[in-house]
């Protein structure tokens, strides 16, 4: 199989961005060439400096950045049992694998001997939605315009622009949540009023992922200066599978989301792990539900209360009628 990795230590540059992430290196993408691609070239896409999709994929400024190597080859290799609720090795799978062999390794691990590892701070919620409730969500998302993002993503965002390297925000085009949001902020309170309740977003990002535009999300950790603890992601449409590297215990986690499941990543696996949607994990359309909640300084009593939390909080609170 042949490997990419990006030549530029996967620094870029980010100014007014309506939603989080401190993108470094991406692990490496499978490449497999498509009958679309060359058709898909001719079109625009929204990727700029590291980030890629079907789109760009043989663009000048892509091959530049390609280079044969994987950056997480040696890492041990877990996958998720959400039975266990901890993380178990495996010598089956790595760091390339696919979602078919992923999901394989998944369905028959059982309490046994191997070694494994808390993953605290991980909670995923199978059949978080039931089919009726999701196809009323997705009627309604499916109302708003969709974006054009990067790495072959489409996006739909509620919530402030910031300025990740100067710590601005603007509120201007931000009015508050989706009505949908209550809907599903009550559900998680009542699947689990400790661990998901008690949320309050004041950003949700709605990303659209196309197989056939190999739209996938570099490893990332999520902005920590405006964006708090608990990061939800919804899979619709289709599941995947969220891929966690730690690149201080050299590890690596594959975690399988199955369609109408909600991930919450917090703790340390919000700040001691990068997460990462491979495209070649992609099948078909996926949407994820996304939410952001605050950092501790934007909430009441912290040093960015008033000059920013305040303000971001009442329109989070808020609630945009859709049409
Ligand atoms: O696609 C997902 O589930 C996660 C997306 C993500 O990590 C992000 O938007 O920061
Ligand atoms: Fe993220």
């Amino acid at each position: 199989m042949q490997m990419m990795k990006w030549a530029d230590g996967g620094k870029q540059k980010m100014e007014w961005e309506c939603r989080m992430t401190v993108d470094t290196t991406p692990v490496a993408q499978t490449s497999q060439s498509s009958a679309s691609t060359e058709e898909l070239q001719t079109q625009t896409c929204g990727c700029k400096g590291i980030r890629f999709c079907a789109m760009c994929l043989s663009s000048e400024r892509v091959r530049k950045l390609r280079i044969e190597e994987d950056k997480y080859a040696d890492f041990a290799v877990f996958v998720y049992s959400n039975k266990l609720k901890r993380a178990v090795r495996t010598t089956q799978l790595n760091s390339t694998s696919g979602l078919e062999d992923i999901r394989k390794v998944t369905n028959e691990l059982c309490a046994g001997s191997s070694e494994s590892i808390e993953m605290d701070g991980l909670m995923l919620v199978e059949n978080f939605l039931t089919a009726e409730e999701e196809t009323d969500i997705l009627k309604m998302i499916d109302k708003v315009e969709w974006v054009v993002s990067q790495s072959g993503r489409r996006k739909q965002d509620f919530g402030p622009k910031v300025n990740f390297k100067h710590r601005k925000v603007k509120t201007d085009n931000f009015e508050g949540m989706p009505e949908y949001a209550d809907f599903v902020l009550e559900k998680m309170r009542s699947i689990d009023a400790n661990r998901l309740g008690n949320y309050f977003p004041y950003e949700m990002c709605n990303l659209e992922y196309e197989e056939v535009k190999k739209s996938g999300i570099e490893m990332h950790q999520d902005d920590m200066w405006i964006w708090g603890n608990r990061l939800i992601s919804i899979n619709l449409i289709n599941g995947t599978v969220m891929t966690l590297t730690n690149e201080s215990t050299r590890q690596l986690c594959y975690v399988l989301m199955p369609h109408r499941s909600l991930l919450c990543m917090a703790d340390s696996i919000r700040y001691d792990w990068k997460h990462g949607v491979m495209p070649y994990h992609v099948r078909g359309r996926r949407i994820a539900l996304t939410m952001r909640e605050p950092a501790l300084a934007f909430q009441e009593g912290g040093q960015l209360y008033e000059k920013y939390g305040k303000e971001l909080i009442r329109l989070g609170n808020q609630r945009v009628k859709l049409n």
